[in-house]
């Protein structure tokens, strides 16, 4: 990635159609870098779920949703951490960094249900996808009881403008960052399917601002297996962290 500095330099990533707290930065890490990580998760941690395997570092959060303060493994920090701090991805949440990772793994024909991300991390997520392509789609969380139908602001953003429900295509080796009221106020999941299809620049909300759209010839992506590290700050830290930083949440 040539260097993007700041804020500004991420201006020019953001998706256009969507709600403006989405961004899509391609080739984000170079193919060695891929491989080095791929190569370093460990194959003793996974958590196996029934569509998908999971690990999170430096370890899953407590019942109330508190980290226990632990530094994340070398691997995830660099050079991924220290490109978020250029373009100051975390600059706004109460660390001021990451202090969390998922990684998930999908297979050819695995997803994850639609879902929002909740209250235990400040409002940005910064995702790296590995290995394969595949698209994130975003539905409205609607208030409107199921049967009625939902008033046009929320179909899609405050004047209805923003085309929700849509898909982002993440290839590999690409970064999201999704923040604010796109965190907030969207669900996001993936459908368990072997191919996405229909796939063009009407459908595929970041289609111009993708690294090789020629990769999806007839409109359409084969699934393969796709690593995401996900990168989040926790709000709740024990330990001496929470004290330092005096986070007297709830
Ligand atoms: O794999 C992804 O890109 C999404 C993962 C996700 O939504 C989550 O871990 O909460
Ligand atoms: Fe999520």
């Amino acid at each position: 990635m040539d260097p993007i500095n700041g804020r500004e330099g991420l201006e020019a990533f953001r998706i256009a159609s969507l709600p403006p707290e989405f961004y899509y930065i391609p080739n984000f890490i170079t193919a060695e870098e891929e491989a080095s990580i791929l190569d370093k998760i460990p194959a003793n941690r996974w958590i196996t779920l029934s569509h998908r395997r999971l690990q999170a570092h430096p370890s899953t959060l407590t019942k109330n949703n508190t980290l226990l303060g632990a530094p994340l493994p070398p691997y995830l920090l660099t050079p991924i951490a220290e490109r978020f701090k250029q373009l100051g991805i975390f600059d706004d949440t109460p660390h001021r960094q990451p202090n969390h990772v998922l990684i998930n793994e999908y297979k050819k024909g695995e997803g994850i249900m639609p879902h929002e991300d909740g209250a235990a991390y400040a409002p940005v997520v910064a995702t790296v996808s590995l290995g394969g392509s595949l698209c994130l789609e975003l539905t409205v969380k609607s208030s409107v009881p199921e049967g009625e139908s939902a008033p046009e602001e929320e179909k899609g953003g405050e004047k209805g403008e923003y085309a929700v429900p849509a898909r982002i295509l993440q290839e590999p080796r690409s970064l999201l960052v999704t923040t604010g009221a796109a965190y907030a106020d969207l669900l996001h999941g993936i459908s368990p399917v072997e191919v996405d299809e229909g796939l063009g620049e009407e459908t595929v909300a970041n289609w111009a601002l993708l690294g090789d759209s020629s990769a999806f010839e007839g409109g359409r992506n084969e699934r393969g297996t796709r690593v995401s590290l996900t990168y989040r700050d926790v709000l709740r830290v024990s330990g001496a962290a929470s004290k330092v930083l005096g986070m007297g949440r709830r």
